[in-house]
């Protein structure tokens, strides 16, 4: 496999301001791969993920996929790099099914009720594509969140503490899924503040204050 495949991150630094989120990041992800990032409250996993994903601009590094640069939000989610942000990040006066189709009709993909139905199947809320999500669960928005993020197809998944809210049926099912993802190609990024969570991943890095080292390398 070409050092270039996946997601790969150099000397990848987010700061807001004084504070450094971010520091001094190296990584990469084959496809295939689960990474799971783990870490206290406020260690920069998710500034992390947010810049993979292009969603903000870091002060210094970069981030390529398959060798070419992801430089903002619109062209990663061009290139596949999809992002289940923690909170879900959903629009709760639009249905389930409303939040799955914005993103797949902005990149003009096809067969749009096909896959949508799929993934809301595959987290068991084939029933419930048709409520607002301000009347679903936390646990049931996230896993439309995470449908969400299945239904994009992505070549990089980049999972935002998405399985916090669920019941340990529903975690198995969603960790399940994203290895699926990872079987049927993708680059698949957790962060995660559930041990089982980080020992089902391939791999296992923590983050401390920005800094990031390997408990488990890829
Ligand atoms: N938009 C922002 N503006 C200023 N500071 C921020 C912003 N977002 C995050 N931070 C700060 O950056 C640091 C890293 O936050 P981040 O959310 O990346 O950590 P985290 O490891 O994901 O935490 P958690 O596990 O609580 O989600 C924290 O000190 C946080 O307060």
């Amino acid at each position: 496999m070409s050092a270039t495949q996946g997601i790969t991150a150099t000397g990848l630094t987010v700061a807001y301001g004084e504070l450094v989120a971010v520091a001094d990041v190296s990584l990469r992800v084959p496809p295939g791969f689960v990474l799971a990032v783990s870490g206290p409250s406020g260690a920069g996993k998710s500034s992390l993920l947010w810049a993979l994903a292009g969603a903000i601009a870091p002060r210094s590094g970069t981030v390529e996929l398959d060798g070419v640069p992801v430089v903002d939000r619109p062209g990663a989610a061009k290139q596949g790099v999809v992002l289940v942000p923690q909170g879900n990040g959903l629009a709760r006066v639009l249905t389930a099914r409303e939040n799955l189709e914005l993103p797949l009709l902005a990149e003009g993909k096809k067969d749009v009720d096909r896959v949508i139905d799929e993934a809301l199947k595959a987290v068991g809320l084939e029933e419930s594509g048709d409520h607002l999500v301000e009347e679903l669960s936390g646990g049931e928005q996230q896993r439309v969140a995470v449908a969400r993020g299945l239904s994009q197809q992505g070549r990089v998944v980049l999972a935002d503490e998405s399985t916090s809210e669920l019941d340990s049926t529903n975690r198995e099912r969603v960790l399940e899924l994203l290895r699926r993802e990872a079987d049927r190609g993708a680059a698949v990024i957790v962060a995660t503040h559930d041990p089982t969570v980080a020992e089902a991943a391939d791999g296992h890095a923590t983050m401390d204050e920005g800094h990031l080292s390997w408990q488990r390398h890829l």
